[in-house]
C-alpha cells in the first residue's frame, strides 16, 4: 500500500552540541531532538558491510526474520533464526535473496543481546569488541547511569513496532537512514497500548475503524540520515516515555545507548532490555489490576460508579496539575 504520511512536527535539528550545552539546554526539556554533528569516531565510514562481516566473522547471531516490512511484536507475524554475523549482514543489505528462511525478499533485523539473554545487558564491547573500537559514544550522561549499548542493523524497509522504553536513550544511526515516528507520553489513551507496545503499527495507514482515537495522537518524525543521534527520553518532567515507530529507509547500522534517569533502585534489576517499567509502576499496575477483580463482586452498575469513583481519585491524588 502506498504510503501517506499524515502531517508531522518536525523534531527539531541541533549542530553540534556540547555535553554542557545539552545538560544545561537540551536535556531538562525531556523533548526528542536529533544532535548533528557528533564525533562518533571511524565507524561513520569504516563501517561497510564487507568491513562488517570481516570484522566480527561468523559468530552467531539471533535475528528476526520477517516476510512482511512491517513487524508486529504483539501478534509475533515474524520468526527469531540464527545465522552467522557476516552472512547475515550481506543478507541484510541485499533485496533479493538466494537462501533464506520465509520468502526471497524477507527482511532481517538485529538487536543485539547480552550472552545470556535473560541475565546480561547487551554491550556492544562485549559482543562486538573489533566494532566497538570504531564508535565514540557521545557520554553526556554519568558513567554509573550507562545501561546498555545495543547494536541494530536493518534491511531496508523494515519497519519497527511503536513502543517506548524506560531508560534515556540516543539511537546513534551510524550508516544508512530511517524514518522516526514519535508520539509524546501524553498520547498514551491514543495508542491503544499493550504493555510497552502500541497495537498502532501502521503509522501511516492506520485502521481508524479500529483504532479511531489515533486521530488526536499528534505525530513527531525526522529522518535519521548516517551520523545523526536522535535523543529520545525516558521518563519524569513534563512527560514520560516517548513513543517510536522506526522504518529504515535504507540498509543500516546503528547502535544505541540506554542511560538511568532515576535512582539506581527504582529499575527492575531483571530488566536486560530496558523496557520494563520501574519497580514501582509495575506493583501498582499489579494491585490496579486485583482491584478490578475486586469490582467483578459487584452488580455491573455499582461496578460502573465505583470504577469512576477510583478514576477520580487516581486524577485528584496522583495526576500533575501542571501537566496541562
Ligand atoms: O533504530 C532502531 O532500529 C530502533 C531503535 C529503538 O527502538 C531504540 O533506540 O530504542
Ligand atoms: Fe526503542
Amino acid at each position: 500500500m502506498e504510503r501517506r504520511e499524515r502531517a508531522a512536527v518536525a523534531v527539531e535539528r541541533l549542530a553540534g552540541v556540547t555535553r554542557e550545552r545539552f545538560l544545561r539546554d537540551i536535556y531538562p526539556r525531556r523533548k526528542p531532538v536529533v544532535l548533528t554533528g557528533l564525533e562518533l569516531g571511524s565507524c561513520t565510514t569504516k563501517w561497510t558491510t564487507d568491513y562488517l562481516s570481516q570484522a566480527e566473522g561468523s559468530k552467531e547471531v539471533k535475528i528476526h526474520v520477517s516476510a512482511v516490512p512491517q513487524m508486529d511484536f504483539l501478534s509475533k507475524n515474524f520468526v527469531y533464526r540464527t545465522l552467522p554475523f557476516d552472512v547475515f549482514v550481506r543478507r541484510a543489505a541485499e533485496f533479493k535473496h538466494k537462501e533464506y528462511f520465509l520468502t526471497e525478499d524477507e527482511k532481517y533485523y538485529l538487536r543485539s543481546v547480552g550472552e545470556d539473554v535473560r541475565r546480561d545487558i547487551a554491550d556492544i564491547r562485549k559482543q562486538f569488541p573489533i566494532l566497538a573500537e570504531d564508535v565514540c559514544i557521545p557520554e553526556y550522561f554519568e558513567k554509573e547511569q550507562f545501561f546498555s549499548s545495543v547494536f541494530r542493523i536493518s534491511s531496508a524497509g523494515l519497519q519497527l513496532w511503536t513502543h517506548y522504553d524506560v531508560m534515556d536513550n540516543f539511537l546513534i544511526q551510524v550508516t544508512g537512514k530511517k524514518r522516526v515516528v514519535l508520539y509524546s507520553p501524553r498520547d498514551a489513551p491514543y495508542l491503544y497500548l499493550s504493555g510497552t507496545k502500541s497495537e498502532v503499527l501502521d503509522v501511516d495507514n492506520p485502521d481508524l475503524e479500529k483504532y479511531p482515537l489515533f486521530v488526536k495522537a499528534k505525530r513527531y518524525q525526522c529522518v535519521l540520515e548516517a551520523g545523526d543521534v536522535l535523543f529520545i527520553p525516558d521518563t519524569v518532567l513534563p512527560t514520560a516515555l516517548w513513543f517510536h515507530n522506526v522504518l529504515s529507509e535504507e540498509f543500516g547500522v546503528a547502535l544505541n545507548v540506554f542511560w538511568k534517569h532515576l535512582p539506581a533502585e527504582s529499575y527492575d534489576k531483571t530488566d536486560t532490555y530496558g523496557n520494563k517499567d520501574p519497580m514501582a509502576a509495575s506493583r501498582a499496575i499489579q494491585i490496579l489490576d486485583r482491584a478490578l477483580k475486586t469490582l467483578e463482586e459487584l452488580p455491573e452498575e455499582y461496578r460502573d460508579f465505583y470504577a469512576r469513583r477510583m478514576v477520580l481519585r487516581i486524577q485528584e491524588k496522583a495526576y500533575r496539575n501542571d501537566y496541562g
